[in-house]
């Protein structure tokens, strides 16, 4: 069951938990910058999903839709420590768990704001803290980060200049691997128009240099402080906007001297996130949140 959205969004998080039996449980689908994702709140400490689950409610076919399915946990005393209101763990439509994801970070931080009728929340996300703020009526603040280009850490299958990849891929050459909780290549191209991702991106994901494979993407330099982004994601997946994306390709323009300033617009093809490379190679990104829908999804057996 599916209802479109006319309900207060904190009234969702109290909605009863589902348990074992009736299997059925509530979600909550919303969107950055038509970046979608399916929320189900897990504080109940209902059992983890298991692969089926997330494969089977990430499909447009047979369950809600959605480009990552997000659990929203209870924080670890680690995370309470460190004030966290909440956790968030991320899954790709296939499954696997990733540990970063900037859009749904948004995203989720902003139904923990609504709920907890704060201004600011630190959400606990793989094992770190994420600084969350209301910046508009509908607009959030995250720091992400920080970024790292050692290629142990993203990780790379051996030592390269993480600023110069050795492999090229069409159009994409020349790129900068980063890590950001997530491993990224970014690659910075003339005209991104003319770049078909589907076809070129894909090479670079699944080449052996990231045994994690990585999201791939292509940058255009517009002047100083402004960039365009097109990102092709793991698993697969050529989507209208990836934060994590605007974050590296922001911090690799820098880097590379292609920008002038720590504040940068970043253009996808779904709208702009404004970036704020900080110090300790930490990032502000800012940007919007919107509701989809909210319904009951049938649960595991
Ligand atoms: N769309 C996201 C990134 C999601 C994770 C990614 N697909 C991965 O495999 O790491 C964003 O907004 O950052």
């Amino acid at each position: 069951m599916i209802v479109d959205w006319p309900m207060k969004h904190t009234d969702l998080l109290s909605l009863p938990s589902p348990g074992e039996l009736p299997p059925q449980w509530p979600f909550i689908k919303m969107h950055g910058l038509e970046n979608y994702f399916v929320i189900l709140d897990r504080r109940d400490g209902s059992k983890p999903l298991n692969n089926d689950d997330i494969v089977r409610i990430c499909s447009t076919n047979v369950g809600v839709g959605g480009e990552q399915l997000l659990t929203i946990e209870r924080a670890s005393e680690e995370g309470l420590r460190a004030g966290a209101y909440a956790a968030m763990r991320i899954f790709n439509i296939d499954g696997k768990e990733v540990g970063a994801c900037g859009n749904a970070t948004r995203c989720v931080a902003y139904l923990l704001l609504e709920e907890s009728g704060k201004d600011e929340v630190v959400m606990e996300l793989a094992g770190g803290a994420v600084h969350c703020r209301r910046a508009g009526p509908m607009e959030v603040s995250v720091t992400l980060g920080p970024i790292s280009m050692d290629w142990r850490k993203i990780p790379l299958s051996r030592e390269v200049d993480t600023l110069h990849l050795p492999i090229e891929s069409g159009p994409l050459s020349d790129g900068v691997a980063l890590y950001i909780g997530n491993p990224h290549a970014v690659f910075f191209v003339d005209q991104l128009d003319s770049v078909d991702m589907g076809r070129y991106a894909p090479a670079v994901q699944n080449d052996p240099l990231f045994p994690e494979g990585a999201n791939v993407g292509a940058a255009q330099v517009l002047d100083g402080q402004t960039l365009r982004l097109q990102v092709w994601e793991r698993p697969g997946v050529l989507t209208k906007a990836c934060g994590t994306g605007a974050c590296v390709a922001s911090y690799a323009a820098l880097k590379r001297g292609l920008v002038t300033s720590n504040k940068i617009a970043v253009h996808l093809p779904a709208g702009k996130l404004d970036i704020e490379l900080l110090d300790g190679d930490k990032v502000r990104m800012t940007g919007p949140v919107a509701f989809c829908c909210h319904g009951f999804i049938e649960g595991g057996k």
